[in-house]
């Protein structure tokens, strides 16, 4: 074999998506990384995986000038009106009271801060790639600054939720399961997308692609689809959407990997904590800085497409999946409504994604039986 003598690299490592997933490598490491927004740089961590020695290091090469980055949702429960998110001055703030302001149960903190510009608010959308809490130490550095040569260097422009056009995805295996209660099922796995992830499709029996198709597309849940947990209805409905499926003689489910609503098992956990201690799920979400559901179905329409869907039954109560998949120019002929078992520890949960997620599930059916 003769080495390539191009002068061509092999691939363009200045792609953005590319560099978004180095970004992302770094911020889960604890490193720093440059976001560029025209002539402007900041130096940026994740307060979520910076150590108290990364941290004081950082506020040294800042000269203390760091601040700390937070969302509007998390402003908000600051009382801080800020679109954008906030900067707040943190000069002589430990590593605990940092937390307590970014993303602590207590919201009782009156920092000084001023309103972030429309660029860092891109910093949420790269905390949602990386699972991480969308909170930065963030510092703005002059271009003749080079301490942090050598960090990931990554344009705030190209920051982008998962688009569908940018989503491209390949088949890498296929083939047949045998499942309880399910006559036949075949595992699709498909690779593409955010960090090139592979996500699962599960075709049961033969559907007739050119026909309306019955389709669940199911965010995971490990507590709710794996070990029963009684605080949501994912399993159920994971396992009422296989059987609807079954019973209409054939379909798909769609599991994709988008744990807690896409911000990832520890948030959800953290958010489960908030839940213990009385906040709803919206509520603990937006304690923690997320808005209320920033789940991309990208996935999900690159893999109807690429097993040749054009039209859908969807089996579904949030309406933001029909939206998602009619954008993208598929035909919802029809919805079909999944409700699992509703019990004591659900049924708040159920209520709030009523009252404000906009769930069509009738209030009147999440009375428990007793009741
Ligand atoms: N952040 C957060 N995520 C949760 C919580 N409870 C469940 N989830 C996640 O919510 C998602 C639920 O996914 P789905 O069942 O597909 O979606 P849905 O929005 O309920 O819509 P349908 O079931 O289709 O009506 C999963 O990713 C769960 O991990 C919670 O309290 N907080
Ligand atoms: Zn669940």
């Amino acid at each position: 074999m003769t080495a390539s003598s191009s002068a061509y690299p092999m691939f363009d490592a200045s792609e953005a998506s590319i560099v978004r997933e180095r970004a992302v490598s770094e911020l889960r490491y604890g490193r720093p990384v440059l976001l560029m927004h025209g002539n402007l740089q900041y130096a940026v961590v994740s307060l979520d995986t910076a150590t108290p020695e990364i941290l004081s290091r950082f506020g040294d090469i800042a000269a203390n000038r760091q601040e700390l980055f937070i969302t509007a949702q998390r402003a908000q429960k600051l009382g801080i009106t800020a679109p954008y998110g906030a900067l707040i001055n943190v000069s002589d703030t430990d590593y605990e009271q940092l937390a307590t302001i970014a993303y602590g149960f207590d919201t009782t903190a009156n920092p000084s801060y001023r309103s972030a510009s429309e660029s860092l608010a891109k910093l949420e959308i790269l905390a949602r790639s990386a699972l991480l809490l969308p909170a930065f130490m963030v510092f703005e550095i002059a271009s003749s600054d080079h301490r942090f040569d050598g960090c990931v260097m990554l344009d705030a422009a190209t920051l982008e939720h998962d688009s569908v056009a940018e989503a491209h995805f390949s088949i890498v295996a296929r083939t047949q399961v045998p499942l309880k209660g399910i006559d036949t099922a075949e595992f699709v796995v498909f690779r593409g997308g955010v960090a090139q992830r592979d996500q699962i499709a599960i075709v049961v029996g033969s559907p007739d692609m050119s026909k309306p198709v019955p389709v669940r597309i199911h965010s995971s849940c490990i507590t709710g689809d794996l070990f029963g947990s009684l605080k949501c209805d994912c399993g159920d409905q994971l396992r009422k959407g296989m059987q609807l499926i079954e019973q209409r003689g054939g379909g798909i489910l769609l599991y994709l990997d988008q744990e807690g609503r896409g911000t990832g098992i520890a948030s959800k956990m953290r958010a489960y904590g908030y839940q213990t201690a009385g906040l709803d799920t919206v509520d603990a979400d937006a304690t923690l800085g997320f808005g209320d559901d920033g789940r991309a179905y990208g996935a999900a329409v690159a893999m109807l497409r690429g097993l040749g869907v054009s039209s859908v039954e969807l089996l579904t109560n949030n309406p933001r999946k029909i939206a998602a998949i009619e954008n993208a120019g598929f035909t919802v002929r029809h919805r079909t409504p999944v409700l699992g078992l509703v019990t004591e520890e659900n049924r708040g949960y159920l209520r709030t994604k009523v009252r404000r997620s906009g769930h069509m599930i009738d209030i009147e059916s999440l009375k428990i039986p007793a009741e």
